[in-house]
């Protein structure tokens, strides 16, 4: 193993330089290059990912890279930005969500190349894997997506500030992909790496790519380095390669002859750590293959790819005691491991893990070369310093450290002594991180029922990060029940659920049920559908399809599995009511091509379909006819009554009554409304049940309530012109729920607007970005 050690960059190029001296020599060695940034521990892809990861002593930075409309360079893991960014929080952008074939694949989203820089700029970074990763989740919103020129100024500041040279290494992405978009980024790229001075073989730059043209292509137009990856599944081809039809296989270049070809235009490879040890089929590790050896032979430096700290990821032998996916392993074993097959470098999302067992193996070395031992034993004392690093808590780590420092320094020369000063100065920036980080991991979930496996039911929730489905969630949860939240974030927000990430009887799927869904459920609340008007209007034909294909996958999902399930349909399935108050025996005046007649006939045909699934198919169906409902979690730009009346009152804005304010609504609040929910999934009733609360006001009188509760209210009350179709009247008739459930709502509508103001208000005094993007919303309702 070569273990180098940090030097200065030197200032002139050595004029003994042949042509073939090593590069990266002014750096530490194996190489520590940080995956998308300290990804483990910071929203991965942002400046406070990159900057932590170089303090933590990493050599190079790793950001993907992808192009936006107007040809910009930004880093994103992917050009999908709905997975790491709050793009579905913007409803201005809603409309861009799409769906289209990406290097071969299917992929819903909203897409980079449909941005520009500007309006990219106006979204922020979240977590990408929320429930391995929940600590990261309090970051959310606290960066935003950064460029390449960026990333490249950020480096060098910290070149800087932390004394030691820094490199970069770019992945291109979806290089095919972005090339038949004629936003082909081989060209900028180059170009920008060159501006900034990047210009040599020895540049601290390595240019990745899963495809093989672009890197030939980039062969011609730079001297930089570039390095080959490694798809995990070697039997395919790399995209370029599919769609030139050459029949080339990662399996194919990972041969000698393969690695030969690669050496002649590229620098080194980045293969998928299978590539090096296969996992055998109970996930330990397997014997070491050739890959290493054949790459030297063939002149390449390898790279392998992903190490990461916690359980999920780690062979099965390394994995810590604590089930729990999230836990952290035993990640220094994996590392020894690896380390032991000549790797030249790595990349990690825990670059700390890495930096510790390199310092580790960096005192070893100065201890063994001071006491006389031969390599061979170093080898062998390898495993036991592992043993030392993993038993001890983290934070002892670096006790550890500090006492083998001061014994290595007493019998040291001067170099050696500042060298270790300087890390140990390191070590102390990366406790007091780490102490940073792990404070902001939540420590406790709200308390939960403990149900033994015979009570405990999986309960599917569509739209469960939803208002209404998260709320459903909260009490399922607390009854010990396994819930899995299926959502595709077009309103629901994952801060609804946060609070559960991580726990064991929870799980979150980010899908769209348009597309079918295959998890097993013993039960299944169907409550996925935008059911604001102003939402389900911007996209009708969304709205349909979710109603009418989303219901179809969760019925036969239902039928597949044997689940019972519940049809969250609308008092909107009455149209505008000739019959007053609303019974289920009404069978409705709704206009079928008017504006709201997406939702109402989406609703109406999803009834169809659960009644046509029960006869036919046998399946259990209950189905809710859901009043108008209110309470904490609405969007403050949701765009419904309460929410904008609130919302109005708290920033004494005008308070905005469509038409005369004489037609009328029946208000519940939520908590009644899950209670009602839950009594007719557990009921025998299988006809369409109200569920509502029977207090009727007129639209007028609401907005003085409102007004009256707000304290120091100074807002005027304005009719505005009336909306098309706005029903007249509404007010359940709740007879069946009382004599079949036994239920009634039971918030008084002064309390739960109490609970709802208070919730708004705290919104508000949220972040400013949040309130300038809530206060422009409430102007164009207006
Ligand atoms: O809250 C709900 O649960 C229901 O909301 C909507 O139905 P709608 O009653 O039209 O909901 P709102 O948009 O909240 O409107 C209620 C009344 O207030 C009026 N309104 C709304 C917003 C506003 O700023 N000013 C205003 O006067 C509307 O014209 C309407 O007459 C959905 O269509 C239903 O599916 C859903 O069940």
């Amino acid at each position: 193993i070569a273990i180098g050690i940090i030097r200065s960059r030197p200032d002139t190029p050595d004029p003994s330089d042949n042509g073939e001296k090593e590069y990266d020599s002014e750096l530490c060695h194996p190489l520590l290059i940080a995956h998308r940034g300290a990804s483990g521990y910071v929203p991965e892809h942002t400046l406070g990912a990159y900057a932590l990861a170089a303090s933590m002593g990493s050599d190079y930075l790793e950001p993907d890279v992808v192009m936006t409309k107007d040809g910009h360079i930004i880093a994103r893991h992917d050009n999908e930005l709905g997975l790491t960014t709050n793009v579905e929080d913007h409803p201005e952008f809603a409309s861009r969500y799409r769906t289209q074939m990406v290097d071969g694949r299917q992929v819903s989203g909203w897409f980079t190349e449909d941005f520009t820089l500007a309006e990219i700029k106006t979204l922020r970074a979240i977590e990408r894997i929320p429930n391995i990763r929940p600590g990261n989740t309090r970051m959310d919103g606290a960066f935003d997506v950064p460029t390449m020129q960026e990333i490249i100024d950020l480096t060098k500041g910290l070149e800087i500030s932390l004394k030691r040279p820094i490199g970069i290494y770019p992945e291109i992405k979806h290089a095919t992909h972005f090339q038949r978009l004629g936003l082909a980024m081989e060209r900028p790229l180059v170009d920008l790496l060159h501006r900034n001075g990047y210009t040599r073989p020895e540049s601290l730059i390595y240019i990745q790519s899963f495809e093989v043209s672009n890197l030939k292509e980039l062969k011609s137009m730079t001297d930089l380095r570039l390095i080959q990856l490694f798809a995990g599944n070697s039997a395919l081809p790399p995209f370029d390669q599919a769609v030139q039809e050459t029949g080339l296989t990662y399996a194919q270049m990972a041969t000698p002859e393969g690695l030969r070809e690669i050496a002649t235009y590229a620098y080194a490879v980045g293969p998928d750590k299978g590539y090096i040890i296969p996992r055998n089929a109970n996930q330990t590790l397997g014997t070491p293959t050739s890959f290493v050896q054949d790459a030297h032979a063939a002149g390449l430096k390898v790279h392998p790819y992903t190490f990461r700290s916690e359980n999920v990821y780690l062979p099965a032998e390394f994995r810590s005691a604590d089930p729990s996916q999230a836990a952290l392993g035993d990640a220094a074993g994996e590392y020894r491991a690896f380390l032991a097959t000549g790797i030249d470098g790595l990349f990690t999302d825990h670059p700390d893990d890495f930096a510790n067992v390199r310092v580790l193996l960096l005192f070893l070395i100065f201890s063994k070369e001071n006491s006389g031992v031969n390599q061979r034993s170093l080898d062998d004392d390898i495993p036991k310093i592992n043993v030392q690093f993993n038993d001890l808590p983290k934070a002892d780590k670096f006790t550890k450290l500090n006492i083998m420092e001061e014994k290595i320094v007493d019998s040291n020369n001067e170099d050696t002594k500042r060298e270790l000063k300087e890390a140990r100065s390191r070590i102390d920036q990366l406790e007091k991180k780490i102490a940073i980080l792990e404070g902001r991991v939540p420590q406790k979930y709200p308390d939960v029922k403990f149900l033994g496996y015979k009570e405990r039911k999986r309960i599917l929730v569509t739209g469960g990060a939803g208002f209404v489905g998260s709320h459903l969630v909260d009490v399922l949860m607390t009854q010990g029940h396994e819930v899995i939240v299926v959502d595709n974030f077009f309103t629901g927000r994952k801060r609804n659920v946060e609070h559960w990430f991580g726990h064991r009887n929870f799980e979150m799927i980010h899908h769209d049920i348009v597309n079918p869904l295959y998890v097993e459920a013993d039960e299944i609340y169907h409550l996925a559908s935008p059911a604001s008007p102003p939402h389900y209007m911007q996209n009708p034909v969304k709205t349909i399809k979710t109603n009418t294909l989303g219901t179809i996958n969760m019925l036969g999902l239902a039928r597949r599995v044997g689940a019972k399930i519940l049809i969250a349909s609308t008092s909107e399935v009455y149209g505008d009511p000739m019959v007053h108050p609303q019974p289920e025996s009404y069978w409705g005046h709704v206009n079928p091509i008017g504006p709201r007649a997406c939702y109402d006939e989406g609703k109406r045909v999803a009834e169809t379909l659960a009644y046509s699934y029960a006869k036919q198919e046998k399946v259990s169906v209950r189905v809710a006819r859901i009043f108008n409902t209110y309470g904490p979690r609405m969007h403050v730009s949701d765009g419904r009554v309460v929410s904008n009346f609130i919302m109005q009152a708290l920033q004494n804005l005008t308070i905005t009554v469509y038409g005369n304010g004489q037609q009328t609504r029946s208000f519940c609040y939520v908590s009644d409304l899950v209670d009602g929910l839950l009594a007719l999934m557990a009921s025998s009733y299988t006809l369409p049940v109200n569920l509502g609360n029977p207090v009727e006001n007129t639209i007028q009188e609401f907005a003085m309530i409102i007004k009256n509760q707000v304290p120091g209210c100074r807002s005027m009350v304005a009719k505005s012109a009336p909306v098309e179709d706005d029903p007249q009247r509404r007010r359940p008739d709740i007879t069946v729920a009382k004599q079949h459930l036994h239920w009634e709502p039971k918030v008084s509508l002064q309390d739960g607007l109490q609970r709802t103001i208070d919730y708004f208000k705290e919104e508000l005094s949220r972040t400013t970005f949040y309130n300038n993007q809530t206060y422009m919303d409430m102007k164009s309702h207006n």
